[in-house]
C-alpha cells in the first residue's frame, strides 16, 4: 500500500476511533438521534445502536487478558453483597466477574461446563447487548450480581440443584438480551416487527429469550453442549419461564399466585418437617438425572418443583428491579439511566403521536414521585412477601428499600415546599395586575415600574429558592445519605483488585 494511502486510513481509523469513544455521550443526553433505529428494524445489524466492532474487539482483548489472572478474595466477597458498586468496574472487568460466579458457584465443574466455551459465550452475549441508558449490559452485570448475591444469603444451593441454580445465573445474564431501550408498551403501539411477531404477548421477553437461545445453537458458544437431553430441556423450560416472568405486565399475577403458595413451605420453622424433609430429597438429587423423589412420590415432586418453579421466578424479578435496595451512590445513578430511557421513549411517542404514559413523561415525572410510587406499590410488597420466607433478606434488602422511600419523600417534600413559595410568589404578581398595586401606582408608566419591580424581586427569589433547592439536594445526597440510606459505600481497596493477586497468573 503506498505510504499516503496508508497515512490517510491510519487517520480515517484514528478518526472512527474517536468517535466510538463519545458514543457514550449520547447517554448523557448529550447527542440525540431519534431516527437511530427507527428506518430499519433495530436488530438489522446495520441501524443496531450497539458499540463498534473495534470497541468490541478491544473489550474481547482485555476480558482474554483477565482469564489468566487470579481473581482476589477480596473482590470474589465483594461480589456477593447487595453493595456491590458496578460503577468502580468496566465491561472487561464485568465479564471476569461474570466468569468467577460460575466458578464460586461450582457450576463449571458440576455441569461439566468447558471454561474456554464460557468465555466466548459470555462475550457473545456481552456483544448482543445494545448501547441503550438503561437496559444495557451493565444492567444485565447488575441483576445477575443480585442473583448471585442473593443465592449466597439465602443459600440456594441447599435447597435448589446445581442445573436450576445455573438456569437461574444464566436467565438473569440473559433476560436483557438485545433490548432496545422501548418497553412492551410502545413496541405494541408503535405495531413494531417484534409486537407483530409474537402477537402483542410480551415481545420484548420473548425476544430476550429467543436471542440467548439462538447464541446457544452454535456450538462456539454453547456452554449447555454437554448437557443430557433432560438437562438440557429443563435448563430450556426454566429460562423461558424465568425470563418471560420479568415482564412487569405479569407482576400481579406472579406475585398473588407465590403468596398463596408460601404457606406451605416455611424455610424457618423447624418443626416444618414435611418440607425440610422434601428439600433434602430433592437437593440429594446432585446428579440432575432422574430424581428418586419421582419414582416414590410423583405428586409430592410436582407439588415440589411448581414451587421451586415459583420460587426461581420471583428471585429472578427481585434481582431485575433490585437497584433501590444499593447505596445511593450505586443507585441514584441508575435511576438517571432509568429516567433517560423512558425519556428517550415518551419523546420519541410524541413525536409519533402514540400514547405516553405519564410515569415516562419528562413534563410530569421527578425522581422522587417516580420512585415513591414503584417503591410502594411495587417494590416493598414484591420484597416483604419473599423476605416472609427468607428472614436474611429483611437486613439485606428490605430495610434498604425503606431507607430509599424515606429518602424520596424527604426529597419530594423539600420540592413541594420549593414549589408552594413559588406559587405564592406568583400570586402576588398576579394580585398586581388585578389591580391591587400600590395606591401611588396610578398612572401607567408607575404601575410598569412597580410591576417591573416585582418581577425583579420574583426573580431574585427564585434564584434563591432554585440555590436552596438544590443546596437541599446535595445535603440529603452526601449528608443525609447516610443517615437516609443504608450501610456506606463499600470501596475496594484497589478498583482494579481483580489483579491484586496475580500469584497464579
Ligand atoms: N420507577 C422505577 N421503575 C423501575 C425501577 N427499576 C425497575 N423499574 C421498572 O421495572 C421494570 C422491570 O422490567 P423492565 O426492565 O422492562 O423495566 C423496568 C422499569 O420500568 C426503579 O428503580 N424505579
Ligand atoms: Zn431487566
Amino acid at each position: 500500500m503506498p505510504d499516503s494511502l496508508y497515512d490517510l486510513k491510519t487517520k480515517v481509523d484514528h478518526f472512527k476511533e474517536k468517535l466510538e469513544n463519545v458514543a457514550h455521550l449520547s447517554w448523557l443526553g448529550l447527542s440525540k438521534d431519534l431516527s437511530i433505529g427507527m428506518s430499519q428494524p433495530f436488530w438489522h445489524k446495520k441501524s443496531s445502536p450497539r458499540k463498534m466492532e473495534a470497541h468490541h474487539r478491544r473489550v474481547y482483548e482485555r476480558f482474554m487478558k483477565f482469564t489468566k489472572v487470579h481473581v482476589s478474595d477480596e473482590v470474589r466477597l465483594e461480589l456477593r453483597k447487595q453493595s456491590f458498586d458496578n460503577w468502580q468496574w468496566d465491561d472487561p472487568e464485568m465479564l471476569i466477574l461474570l466468569r468467577q460466579m460460575y466458578i464460586d458457584l461450582n457450576l463449571i465443574s458440576k455441569l461439566n461446563i468447558d471454561i474456554n466455551v464460557l468465555h466466548e459465550w459470555l462475550y457473545e452475549v456481552y456483544r448482543n447487548y445494545n448501547v441503550v441508558p438503561f437496559h444495557n449490559f451493565k444492567h444485565c452485570f447488575m441483576v445477575a450480581q443480585m442473583m448471585y448475591g442473593l443465592t449466597w444469603l439465602i443459600d440456594l444451593p441447599s435447597k435448589l440443584d446445581t442445573l436450576e441454580i445455573f438456569t437461574l445465573l444464566t436467565s438473569a445474564i440473559c433476560h436483557d438480551l438485545d433490548h432496545p431501550g422501548y418497553n412492551n408498551a410502545y413496541q405494541i403501539n408503535a405495531k413494531t416487527e417484534l409486537a407483530l411477531r409474537y402477537n402483542d404477548i410480551s415481545p420484548l421477553e420473548n425476544h430476550h429469550c429467543a436471542v440467548a437461545f439462538d447464541i446457544l445453537k452454535k456450538d462456539k458458544w454453547n456452554i449447555t453442549k454437554d448437557f443430557t437431553r433432560d438437562q438440557f430441556k429443563r435448563f430450556r423450560d426454566g429460562m423461558i419461564r424465568c425470563i418471560l416472568a420479568t415482564d412487569m405486565a405479569k407482576h400481579n399475577e406472579i406475585l398473588n399466585s407465590f403468596k398463596t403458595i408460601i404457606p406451605h413451605f416455611d424455610f424457618n420453622d423447624k418443626e416444618h418437617k414435611s418440607v425440610l424433609m422434601m428439600v433434602l430429597m430433592k437437593v440429594s438429587d446432585i446428579s440432575n438425572e432422574a430424581r428418586p423423589l419421582s419414582v416414590a412420590m410423583p405428586w409430592l415432586d410436582c407439588l415440589l418443583t411448581e414451587f421451586f418453579n415459583q420460587l426461581m421466578m420471583i428471585l429472578i424479578k427481585v434481582a431485575d428491579i433490585s437497584n433501590e435496595a444499593r447505596p445511593i451512590a450505586v443507585a441514584e445513578p441508575w435511576l438517571e439511566c432509568l429516567l433517560q430511557e423512558f425519556f428517550n421513549q415518551s419523546d420519541l411517542e410524541k413525536l409519533e403521536g402514540l400514547p405516553v404514559a405519564p410515569f415516562m413523561d419528562r413534563e410530569k415525572v421527578s425522581k422522587s414521585s417516580s420512585q415513591i410510587g414503584f417503591i410502594k406499590f411495587v417494590l416493598l410488597p414484591l420484597f416483604e412477601t419473599v423476605g416472609k420466607l427468607f428472614p436474611q433478606l429483611e437486613g439485606a434488602i428490605i430495610e434498604p428499600v425503606r431507607d430509599a422511600l424515606a429518602y424520596y419523600t424527604e426529597m419530594q417534600r423539600a420540592l413541594e415546599e420549593e414549589k408552594a413559595k413559588k406559587d405564592s410568589l406568583s400570586e402576588s404578581v398576579e394580585g398586581d395586575k388585578n389591580g391591587l398595586l400600590p395606591a401611588k401606582a396610578n398612572n401607567i408608566e408607575d404601575k410598569e415600574q412597580a410591576i417591573k419591580q416585582s418581577i425583579n424581586h420574583l426573580e431574585e427569589k427564585e434564584q434563591t429558592n432554585k440555590q436552596s433547592f438544590l443546596g437541599n439536594n446535595l445535603s440529603l445526597t452526601h449528608n443525609n445519605s447516610s443517615n437516609l440510606r443504608h450501610g456506606s459505600l463499600c470501596k475496594l481497596t484497589s478498583k482494579n483488585s481483580i489483579e491484586i493477586d496475580k500469584s497464579t497468573s
